[in-house]
């Protein structure tokens, strides 16, 4: 895909999809209360699969495909609603480890078997008895720095055990706005939930059918954010369906690129990005993405071309994303100028030494997430993002609302 904006300001409204984190979790739970209507669910490939898979569910044999969501609420979902065969996915979620999760079902009474490496997809399911006394809730325990995708699976499916679930989160929590998240939402269904600090509860008892509509998805605002950061001055942008109250821990993006001249104003139902002049830099800042992984390459991309440097810490998750997001920024940003320089313990510098955008061809890894944070880079000169329909995952309208902007975006360069 040859991507080249024309020059002058970025101007008008972009429209997002909904949150495919959102609208996961409300399909698993509006399938556990058998009804109610769910409103603005995207067409992103992760949102109708995990809707055909549990439409599907009468099958024997199911494939997450790229979607860690996917892979991992059905797993807990599939596990405890007596199903009985294979779920598998693509050869990278093959490698995207499971074993927290299916440990803790296992314990909860799952019956689930690896099919080839332990600890990871495809599973061969087969059958739930459950291990606590009907009165009793299921004591579990399950470390929370790997995934919290595991979490939110167990917190979904803890109302249908016999007695509730005890679940108590261990080590450091990655991605905490996630399982808040899904809490909100199972709360929203009739979910009967305490916490007393990472000891959560939730009670046993059925969901109630319940109308929801889902929230534009802020991980996808985030690229809009950057497009306005590296546009020409005077650019500003509407992008519709955001909440200020937002269950998304994404939406830390707003606060994220004051860093990079971005402002943002909330209307009803949008937000509005406009362009600010930078403020010199007096320190290096540090970020930390440990709530929010998934804008770690949007603002990598942003600080390197811009040679503003930041310091960029909770970045440990991105390893087992859709690809090594690590190494992909890093093989990727040195094409320009630019790095994602390890400075050990946990650090890592996104910065660069005379960043130019002049016709290089960005490969993309699987990954949704690394063609959509180079391609800002078009209002810095042409580019080129290599497999383009990668972005089906989460944003299959993205390269349209780049063309209807006024980009020029074309197989054909
Ligand atoms: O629960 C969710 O909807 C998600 C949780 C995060 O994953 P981890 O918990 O694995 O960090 C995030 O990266 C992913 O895109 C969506
Ligand atoms: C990590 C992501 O998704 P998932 O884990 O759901 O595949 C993502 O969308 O960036």
């Amino acid at each position: 895909m040859h991507l080249s904006w024309p020059g002058g300001p970025l101007r008008g409204t972009a429209q997002l999809p909904a949150s495919k984190s959102e609208a996961n979790r409300a399909l698993i739970l509006q399938a556990l209360a058998g009804g109610g209507t769910l409103g603005n669910l995207s067409d992103a490939n992760d949102t109708q699969l995990m809707l055909r898979l549990l439409a599907a569910a009468p099958s024997t044999e199911l494939s997450a495909e790229d979607a860690g969501t996917v892979m991992r609420f059905l797993t807990a979902y599939l596990a405890v609603t007596n199903w009985r065969g294979r779920l598998t996915g693509t050869a990278r979620m093959q490698e995207r480890p499971i074993k927290v999760l299916v440990d803790a079902l296992r314990q909860a009474g799952a019956s689930i078997h690896y099919l080839n490496n332990d600890g990871y997809p495809p599973l061969e399911i087969g059958g739930f008895t459950a291990a606590a006394e009907t009165a009793e809730p299921t004591e579990l325990s399950v470390r929370g720095d790997i995934s919290s995708q595991y979490i939110s699976a167990l917190l979904m499916v803890g109302p249908h055990l016999p007695g509730g679930l005890r679940l108590t989160l261990t080590g450091h929590i990655g991605s905490r706005p996630y399982i808040n998240m899904t809490v909100a939402l199972m709360q929203r269904f009739g979910a009967d939930y305490s916490a007393d600090g990472d000891v959560l509860t939730v009670r046993p008892g059925a969901y109630r059918p319940t109308d929801y509509v889902i929230e534009s998805d802020w991980s996808a605002a985030s690229y809009w954010y950057a497009f306005v950061a590296l546009a020409p001055a005077g650019s500003e942008i509407t992008l519709a369906g955001l909440r200020r109250e937002s269950l998304q821990g994404d939406q830390a993006i707003a606060e994220m690129m004051t860093q990079f001249g971005v402002e943002t104003t909330f209307l009803a139902e949008a937000v509005h990005l406009r362009q600010v002049p930078l403020t010199p830099q007096t320190a290096i800042p540090v970020l930390d993405f440990t709530d929010c992984p998934d804008l770690a390459q949007t603002v990598a991309v942003v600080a390197a071309a811009l040679t503003r440097p930041v310091d960029m810490t909770g970045l440990e998750s991105l390893r087992i994303k859709e690809t090594d997001r690590i190494a992909a920024l890093q093989t990727e940003l040195a094409k320009f100028g630019g790095d994602l320089r390890d400075l050990g313990a946990g650090r890592f510098r996104a910065e660069s030494n005379g960043f130019a955008v002049d016709n290089q061809s960005v490969a993309t890894y699987h990954d949704h997430r690394m063609a959509m944070a180079f391609a800002p880079l078009a209002m810095r000169g042409p580019i080129a993002i290599e497999a383009p329909t990668v972005v089906r995952k989460s944003y299959p309208q993205f390269w349209n609302e780049l063309a209807k902007r006024g980009f020029s975006v074309s197989e054909a360069g």
